[in-house]
């Protein structure tokens, strides 16, 4: 699947065979009887946004640790299990480029709680707040709750988007 804009700049999708991220991040979606646990985030790269938790990797810690660390800063609880569902590389027109893991889970120990970082917020899956979202989201979340495990090179000038191309999806995961 691809968009069919063209693309302006430097940068165009899939992204060149050289292509490596200059940091690399984690995002933990998390389902409880069909609601999406989500952040309003308060802070940083898309403030003001609707997303899953999560945030950058630090060093010495694995993508899994990263996202199991970001849950419970932003929003204090513990992660149950996480399966990997898919990974997107972001590259923004001015330069930054982002790889993102993306674990799905469906248990956790705690109670959600703001924080500096990010408020908690539920949505019924049948009504996410895609207007509220990075736009990326609306394309690969259905992919993850059909269970199917997804790669996609995706092109930001900002925050809009400007041309993607999911590398790979798997029909079962
Ligand atoms: C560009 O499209 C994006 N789509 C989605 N769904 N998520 C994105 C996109 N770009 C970034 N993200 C996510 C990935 C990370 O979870 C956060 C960015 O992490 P952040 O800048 O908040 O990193 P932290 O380590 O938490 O930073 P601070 O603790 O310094 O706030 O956004």
């Amino acid at each position: 699947m691809s968009s069919t804009s063209n693309t302006p700049g430097k940068f165009s999708v899939p992204f060149e065979d050289n292509w490596a991220p200059e940091q690399r991040a984690s995002l933990v979606m998390m389902v409880r009887n069909d609601n999406m646990l989500l952040i309003h985030k308060k802070r940083g790269l898309g403030i003001g946004k609707i997303l899953g938790p999560g945030g950058r990797q630090e060093p010495g810690e694995s993508m899994e640790q990263c996202a199991k660390r970001e849950l419970k800063e932003e929003l204090c609880i513990d992660s149950g299990p996480l399966r990997l569902a898919g990974v997107n590389r972001f590259q923004f027109a001015d330069g930054l480029s982002l790889e993102v893991h993306i674990y799905f889970g469906e248990s956790f120990e705690g109670m959600p709680t703001e924080t500096a970082e990010a408020s908690p917020v539920w949505y019924p899956l049948g009504q996410l707040p895609y207007d509220k979202m990075w736009p990326d989201d609306e394309i690969w979340i259905p992919l993850m709750l059909q269970n199917r495990y997804f790669e996609g090179d995706w092109l930001f000038d900002h925050e809009s988007l400007i041309d993607f191309t999911l590398r790979r999806v798997d029909e079962t995961a």
